[in-house]
């Protein structure tokens, strides 16, 4: 379960710095919705720190002096009024603006995500659990659309607090100074909520991706959880890490509750306590004050500190930001990508002639799966490789498929070294038919056709060679039946038909068959192997069978044992050796297999 390991959730300046620049590049091609909504922030935060002089002036100008009148108060009431209209557009502009200019930017970020997956070498999809890959790319990026707003919160409260400052200094230096001494207050308050939010969000995150491990865990293996009747032990280890992540939600609100607004309105209350006091000490002293001034900074008071409590709440999303960005950098630049050829490599027709030389390889880079394999086959030829589970038959086809990179050994098609072909010419003209087919959403036309530009009737006569045409034919809608995604709804051999038969359709100059009829009855296999003659007429032939009935014929046969090539040559000369293909064809003769 690796994805309830220990991940990295603080990070120092630096690496902040570098999560940042790696979210805003992103953010480029949206800088002038950005700057539009920043533009509008400020306008609509000087609008509201204008607001209150309007009200002081009136108060001070007019209503102190007895010199108010109705039109100078309608005056007064309909500036106001307009200013608010006016802001709440501006409010409405620059939220717009802003989210969706973020929307945008999380939408390149996850098409960014999603073409480097496709860039990655199958080794990263063998080490990676899928619920992990799925969430690089939905949910940390919707983590990331929050940590947006983060900013928007930050700018917002900033310059807010910045205009406000200028207003009340404009009025009162002095009574400015008593908002401006509670800044460090502010300052020690953030400080502390960071330190104690950050350990209780990171067990929070961590409590959660307990649960969705276990979740994905149980759905991927529900069968299996079913039938050995475990349905009970798993709902009991949910409720554990479930009642985990509640207790970790649970300290999460008890920190806020106490730590957020309430502290800020503590702070509010006990600034507003100082300014009426400060306001009363002057009259008291005989002074005069204006009363305008009193209305405007206590009205301040609460816009303000109110912006600063947002600040607070958006710093533990700030952390989950981060977190999730650093996923998204880390998977970006993820070298681990599938292999590429060589720099001046072409397309080009492929004849057929394969040949491996000297080959190593290990997936773990440290023991190896294949040694010093050698293998040739020519054009037309068909030839197959046996041995025992785990012998490496499969990673050859991985090799010669350029799923995984080798770097001891030589594999040549048509003489030439396979990285000299481009990937587009290797996958194009070899087929390759594994034993488990994946199916895609769609009909039997789309499966068979999967994008290619191939008409009904090519597929239907793929579908007839492979004796697929029976049953798609025997369905409701024929070939526009709808197949679901993974094709639970065709057994076993249904898929590996359809597998074929999207194959062939391709016409490949080499066809390699990896336990591709294991789970075909033997009418259909017979059936299959029929047609394959015909094809062994027109490309080279690979085939991986346990079943050794089905490679008999082979032009030369290689048996594989622990990684290496112990025996080769046709089926009578390798009989003849009595050595380990013999041992086998013996015992599958005994069961009646061949
Ligand atoms: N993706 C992988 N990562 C690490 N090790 C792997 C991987 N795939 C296969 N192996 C290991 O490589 C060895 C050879 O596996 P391979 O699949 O080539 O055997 P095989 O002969 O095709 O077996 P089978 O007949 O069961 O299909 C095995 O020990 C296996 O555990």
């Amino acid at each position: 379960m690796s994805n309830t390991k220990q991940r990295k959730t603080s990070f120092s300046l630096k690496e902040q710095r570098n999560i940042l620049r790696y979210l805003f590049s992103f953010a480029k091609s949206e800088t002038k919705w950005f700057i539009l909504s920043i533009v509008m922030m400020v306008i609509a935060s000087a609008l509201s720190a204008y607001l209150p002089i309007i009200i002081q002036q009136y108060i001070d100008e007019y209503l102190s002096t007895s010199s108010a009148t109705i039109q100078i108060t309608l005056q007064v009431a309909g500036t106001y009024l307009v200013l608010l209209l006016l802001r709440m557009v501006i409010v409405y502009v620059k939220d717009y603006t802003f989210k969706l200019a973020s929307e945008h930017t999380v939408a390149n970020m996850r098409n960014n995500l999603y073409h480097k997956l496709g860039k990655l070498s199958l080794d990263y999809f063998n080490k990676t659990p899928n619920g992990e890959v799925v969430s690089r790319v939905t949910n940390d990026t919707e983590t990331i659309k929050e940590f947006w707003n983060v900013f928007l919160t930050f700018f917002d409260g900033f310059i807010n607090a910045t205009m406000i400052a200028v207003a009340m200094f404009s009025l009162s230096v002095s009574m400015s100074w008593v908002f401006m001494a509670f800044i460090p207050v502010i300052f020690i308050l953030i400080y502390v909520y960071q330190k104690i939010s950050t350990v209780i969000y990171r067990r929070m995150r961590q409590a959660l991706s307990k649960v969705n491990a276990r979740l994905s865990e149980s759905t991927m293996g529900m069968w299996l959880i079913q039938q050995f009747n475990q349905t009970q032990r798993m709902k009991e280890e949910f409720d554990e890490v479930n009642q985990e992540y509640l207790v970790a939600r649970t300290n999460m609100f008890k920190m806020n509750a106490v730590l957020l607004m309430p502290a800020i309105n503590l702070i509010e209350q006990i600034v507003l306590v100082i300014v009426i006091w400060i306001f009363a000490a002057q009259l008291l002293s005989g002074s005069v004050v204006d009363i305008g001034i009193i209305y405007a900074f206590t009205s301040y008071s609460k816009s303000f500190f109110h912006p600063i409590g947002g600040m607070l709440d958006s710093l533990s999303i700030y952390q989950d930001g981060l977190v999730s960005a650093s996923r998204g950098m880390a998977l970006l630049a993820n070298e681990n990508t599938e292999p590429q050829p060589n720099a001046n490599a072409v397309d080009s027709l492929i004849d057929g002639q394969i040949n491996i030389d000297d080959l190593y390889f290990s997936y773990d880079g440290k023991n190896d799966v294949l040694k010093d394999i050698d293998l040739e086959v020519s054009p037309g030829e068909m030839i197959a490789i046996v041995g025992h589970t785990g012998s490496g038959k499969s990673t050859i086809i991985n090799l010669l498929m350029r799923f995984y990179e080798y770097h001891q050994g030589l594999i040549s098609v048509d003489k030439e070294d396979i990285r000299d072909h481009t990937k587009r010419s290797v996958r194009s003209q070899i087929g390759l038919v594994q034993q488990d087919a994946f199916m895609f959403y769609g009909d039997f036309y789309d499966n068979i056709r999967l994008h290619g530009n191939y008409s009904d009737e090519e597929v239907r006569e793929a579908a007839e060679f492979t004796g697929a045409d029976h049953f798609i034919k025997s369905m409701e809608d024929g070939y526009r039946s709808h197949i679901s995604e993974g094709g639970s709804s065709l057994s076993a051999g249904q898929k590996q038909l359809i597998n074929i038969a999207r194959t062939i359709i391709r016409n490949p100059r080499i066809l390699i068959l990896d336990e591709a009829t294991a789970n075909i009855d033997t009418e259909t296999e017979q059936y299959i192997q029929q047609s394959l003659e015909k094809i062994r007429e027109q490309a080279t032939l690979i085939v991986i069978a346990h079943r050794l009935s089905t490679i008999k014929d082979a032009d030369k046969i290689y048996v594989l044992h622990k990684g290496r090539v112990i025996e080769q040559g046709h089926h009578d000369e390798l009989i003849e050796l009595e050595g380990t293909y013999y041992d086998m064809y013996r015992l599958q003769s005994l069961q009646g297999k061949v």
